[in-house]
């Protein structure tokens, strides 16, 4: 476990304690989260569990009470320590988990997840070691940029304009405090409990605004589209940003914006995806580049949405990205890339 609690000299508990990390552990932590979460996906996807409709330690525990015998046990990454050969099966399978068939064998792999996750200490651990990435010492947090940015293009700044912070950590990041927005909803999967103003909610569920006013004039979605686990789920949530973005334009003529980040890797590492291939992408969608910045390990685009966005739903001629294309291959790359399928696009 990462998180301390520490209390003060009266023996009150201090929260949100802050305790540092080192960048290599904090990346490791981060990569078995993903893993952990896109199996759990794949597995409650399979046995219809609806993830977002339950309370998940209610779940879990159904899934324990259903399993009795089975002891889940954890690697402990600090000290190395090594699993017993039975948790070390269940670790196996759950690398595999969508080739699992037996309901059995999926609820065993599911309760060795969810334990994981709430019981150890996962999650919490996650968002410490999320935050990590956006201490100051070590890149800082990717909404500074964005303000640079809006700030840059002449957008009102009296609190007209609205946003949606997809993937969020904190209600305390620059996009938040800067006091361009009259409001930012501030959304993430999951919750860590200590952070108020973060909504657990999944964007692909959010219900889709009726009403032009309830939409916004900006998405943020910082490192989150290399978190969906799938290029045609990633696809899905570029499509759906435009019924989130008000279709009227705000007074310098300007339309609506998209700000993504991406780890460097995703565009200048991948041998399916590079920056051209992803603008284009983009741009198919509706969304023109205004802006685009290489930091070290991650990359900035800022888009605006134009002409209020583009009939892609109905219209699938001429569409070159729902399939991989090889651009390069060279060992030490990755299959990162983001398709636009005609199913899942049609989903509302
Ligand atoms: C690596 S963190 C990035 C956090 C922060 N935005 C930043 O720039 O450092 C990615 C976050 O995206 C969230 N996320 C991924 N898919 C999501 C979805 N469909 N809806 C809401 N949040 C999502 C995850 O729960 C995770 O907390």
């Amino acid at each position: 476990m990462l998180s301390k609690k520490k209390r003060t000299i009266t023996g009150r508990k201090v929260v949100n304690s802050t305790v540092s990390i080192k960048p290599s552990k904090a990346r490791k932590i981060i990569r078995r989260f993903h893993v952990l979460i896109s199996k759990r996906k794949i597995l409650c996807d399979s046995l219809g569990i609806k993830l977002f409709d339950n309370d998940e330690v209610h779940n879990l525990k159904a899934i324990k009470d259903y399993l009795k015998n089975t002891p889940f046990q954890i690697k402990n990454y600090e000290k190395g320590e090594k699993l017993d050969s039975k948790n070390e099966e269940i670790e196996k399978m759950m690398l595999r988990s969508q080739t699992i068939k037996s309901r059995d064998e999926q609820m065993l792999v599911l309760g060795y997840i969810m334990n994981e996750i709430h019981e150890r200490g996962g999650l919490k651990d996650y968002q410490l070691a999320s935050r990590v990435g956006q201490d100051n010492n070590r890149g800082g947090d990717s909404s500074k940029k964005l303000i640079e940015w809006l700030k840059e293009i002449d957008v009102p700044m009296d609190r007209t304009m609205t946003a949606l912070e997809i993937g969020s950590l904190s209600s305390k990041n620059y996009i938040s405090t800067c006091g361009i927005f009259r409001n930012v909803v501030r959304i993430d999967l999951e919750n860590n409990g200590d952070e108020t103003g973060v909504e657990k909610q999944d964007f692909m569920e959010r219900p889709v605004p009726s009403k032009e006013e309830d939409k916004f004039n900006l998405i943020s979605c910082s490192l989150v589209l290399n978190f969906v686990p799938t290029p045609s789920q990633r696809g899905d949530m570029c499509v759906r940003f435009q019924d989130f973005l008000k279709k009227d334009k705000i007074n310098n003529g300007k339309g609506s914006f998209i700000f993504i980040v991406l780890p460097l890797p995703c565009i200048n590492n991948s041998r399916y995806m590079n920056k051209d291939n992803f603008i284009k992408l983009m741009n198919h969608l509706g969304y023109n580049i205004l802006k685009e910045y290489e930091a070290k390990k991650i990359i900035y685009f800022l888009f605006e949405m134009k002409n209020q966005g583009t009939k892609y739903r109905n219209n699938h001629e001429n569409n070159e990205f729902d399939h991989k294309i090889k651009l390069y291959d060279k060992p030490g790359m990755n299959n990162f890339t983001i398709l636009l399928r005609e199913p899942s696009c049609k989903r509302k």
